[in-house]
């Protein structure tokens, strides 16, 4: 056999939750090659670490503390085998932080959406989170009831560019910014400000691997959203597609969107009918063909996360404390379910 033949393929992963129930904090799980789940049990303490990130190096992990209905904090810990290790924690900029990502500097980005923020703050070398932030608010609102005011949901440093989205559902836009290194600030684009169809909610996005598609997760009407990146730099809004099965008339909340690493399956999961919609990507046009909708076997699929190897697809249930674990077949896309394991409250897959 050869030195791959006998690597170990088994994946590790952490869990972000709300601790308003049964649980204590983030959690680690790990998914072994025929896609079972063992449990490696608490990390840490901390409250409702609802959204997880790592530091470039990954010696560190950071979450995002949804404190509802306070001000919001983010917490950094120091990775360990058995443990993860408080560093600090800072504000997050404003109430219920409920996404964020770090890029290759360290520099990281949060949503928050209460406030409708978005925060830019530094993991400094000794992985400690810096005091210096800049926060930006978003203005105006949508048309629906959810969308009164600002409700900033994800943001996202974009491959390949210097621009950063940040994407409000409240608001019903895709803001853009840069960050001008000399300051460290968040500067706004507002040309390149893209305001989706009416009542759409924009929550999350996914880059596919061409750099040319970004594929945006609308949450009030369960549609996604093609966005086109020009060669000038700027951005165009194209085809939608639904989340739902023809004729879909219950309650449906779309919660989170991945793309296979080869670019030719996307993932959306559906809370209510708690499904996975499977789509093809057409390679020409990156258009999305529906191949299907896997039920998840739990309450709201808040979050999930291909694994590594994008062999499998791992669905966080918020509403039925579980984890549960598909197969993945790279040449249809479909998911054949493997798997289920007991978590309390998960809202964030994170893999090693
Ligand atoms: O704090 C809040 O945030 C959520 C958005 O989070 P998610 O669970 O939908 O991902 C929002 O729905 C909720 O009303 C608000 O209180």
């Amino acid at each position: 056999s050869t030195p791959e033949d006998t690597q170990n393929t088994s994946f590790p992963f952490y869990v972000g939750t709300y601790t308003n129930a049964d649980s204590k904090g983030i959690y680690k799980y790990e998914l072994h090659e025929d896609g079972t789940f063992s449990d490696l049990g608490l990390q840490a303490s901390t409250e409702s670490p609802s959204y997880l990130s790592f530091s470039a190096d990954k010696k560190q992990l950071i979450a995002a503390n949804k404190k509802d209905p306070y001000q919001g904090t983010i917490t950094a810990f120091e990775i360990s085998a058995d443990s993860l290790k408080f560093n600090n924690e800072m504000f997050s900029g404003g109430m219920n932080p409920c996404f964020l990502t770090t890029n290759a500097d360290n520099q990281i980005l949060v949503a928050n959406y209460g406030s409708g923020t978005l925060t830019h703050l530094q993991l400094k070398d000794d992985g400690f989170l810096s005091t210096k932030i800049d926060v930006k608010k978003h203005t105006g609102k949508g048309s629906t009831s959810r969308q009164e005011g600002p409700h900033a949901h994800s943001a996202y440093y974009i491959p390949n560019s210097e621009d950063i989205v940040a994407l409000d559902l409240g608001t019903n836009g895709l803001w853009f910014y840069t960050l001008n290194k000399s300051t460290n600030k968040l500067v706004l684009h507002p040309e390149k400000t893209l305001v989706m169809a009416e009542g759409a909610g924009p929550r999350h996005l996914t880059f596919h691997p061409n750099n040319k598609w970004i594929y945006v997760l609308n949450e009030l009407n369960n549609t996604v959203t093609k966005i086109e990146r020009l060669t000038d730099g700027g951005y165009e809004i194209k085809e939608s597609t639904t989340s739902l099965p023809e004729g879909y008339t219950e309650n449906a909340y779309a919660a989170d969107i991945h793309i296979s690493t080869d670019g030719k399956f996307l993932y959306a999961s559906n809370r209510g009918p708690n499904t996975i919609a499977i789509f093809k990507v057409d390679a020409n046009t990156g258009e999305l063909t529906t191949m299907g909708f896997e039920p998840t076997k739990g309450e709201t699929p808040r979050n999930f996360s291909l694994s590594p190897d994008d062999n499998f697809l791992v669905v966080a249930h918020r509403n039925s404390d579980n984890l549960t674990s598909f197969k993945r077949d790279a040449t249809t896309g479909l998911l054949t379910f493997v798997d289920e394991i007991k978590a309390p409250t998960p809202s964030c897959i994170l893999f090693e």
